[in-house]
């Protein structure tokens, strides 16, 4: 992976950006109680459609590939056409696992993107601040994550018994979209696939090849909805940021 890491220090930033947007939304909700958290309604619209307005109003971003499940490529397809989303070209078919979807969407990315923003389909809050710092970062260096500080105490434990306590300075909470140079993505979960490697996010697949990924600054409302409170939580973070 040397030939990786030497071009990290000679990428131009005067590359043309072109940006794919791969949303991960092939999921099946199970901590969501049965119900598919996507097409539940976050204020008024879909968690889904946040996400994509956001992706779609974001300048850096040419083009959106949707990944979702069989059963929900129709609905899907039409809620793009409702809502009139411009930069969709595809909606594709996922798989069992997060890294296998994200790889189906990677590989239907337009051949001249340069970049390729990997956003979980259950973020419906993020900024374009956001966007804006994680894909120029990932312009500079390769590979970019939002992250914030975590606020609270973490403990490792086994058995119910606390094995230790790392120290929370150095610990964040990453979240999405992952940002990173196309073909770098596209070898590293290939890679992180053939070897059957289980893994929560996309970044691991790129720190598995020894490349060094970059945190720019994450937004604590930037929240994915995973439990039921969760969109409780989201529906407040929404009105609050609407009325700012
Ligand atoms: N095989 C998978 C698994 C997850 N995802 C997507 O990855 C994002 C983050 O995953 P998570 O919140 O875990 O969603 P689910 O897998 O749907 O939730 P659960 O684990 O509760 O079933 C979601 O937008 C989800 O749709 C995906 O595209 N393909
Ligand atoms: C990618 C991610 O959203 C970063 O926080 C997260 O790891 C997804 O995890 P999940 O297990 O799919 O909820």
């Amino acid at each position: 992976m040397a030939g990786w890491l030497g071009r990290l220090f000679h990428r131009k930033k005067d590359e043309p950006l072109r940006c794919t947007a791969v949303v991960a939304a092939a999921g099946s909700s199970a901590r969501m109680e049965g119900q598919d958290k996507l097409l539940l309604l976050l204020g008024e619209q879909p968690v889904l459609v946040h996400a994509l307005r956001a992706l779609e109003l974001c300048p850096y971003i040419t083009e959106i590939v949707i990944v979702t499940r069989e059963d929900r490529i129709v609905p899907v397809g039409q809620l793009c056409r409702d809502y009139a989303f411009s930069k969709v070209s595809k909606v594709i078919v996922g798989g069992d696992t997060r890294t296998a979807s994200v790889l189906a969407g990677v590989r239907e990315a337009e051949e001249g993107a340069s970049l390729i923003a990997v956003h979980d389909g259950a973020r419906p809050l993020v900024s374009q601040s956001v966007l804006e710092q994680v894909i120029l970062r990932a312009r500079e260096c390769g590979a970019a994550a939002p992250a914030v500080p975590v606020k609270d105490t973490l403990k490792q434990a086994r058995d119910g018994v606390v094995t230790a306590t790392p120290d929370r300075a150095s610990l964040y909470a990453v979240q999405t979209p992952q940002v990173f140079e196309a073909a770098l993505i596209r070898t590293a979960l290939t890679k992180a696939l053939e070897e059957g490697a289980s893994l929560t996010d996309d970044c691991s697949a790129v720190e598995r090849l020894g490349v060094g990924v970059a945190l720019t600054r994450g937004d604590y409302r930037n929240i994915k909805i995973t439990t039921p409170e969760d969109l409780a939580i989201g529906e407040a973070l929404f009105e609050w940021s609407e009325s700012q």
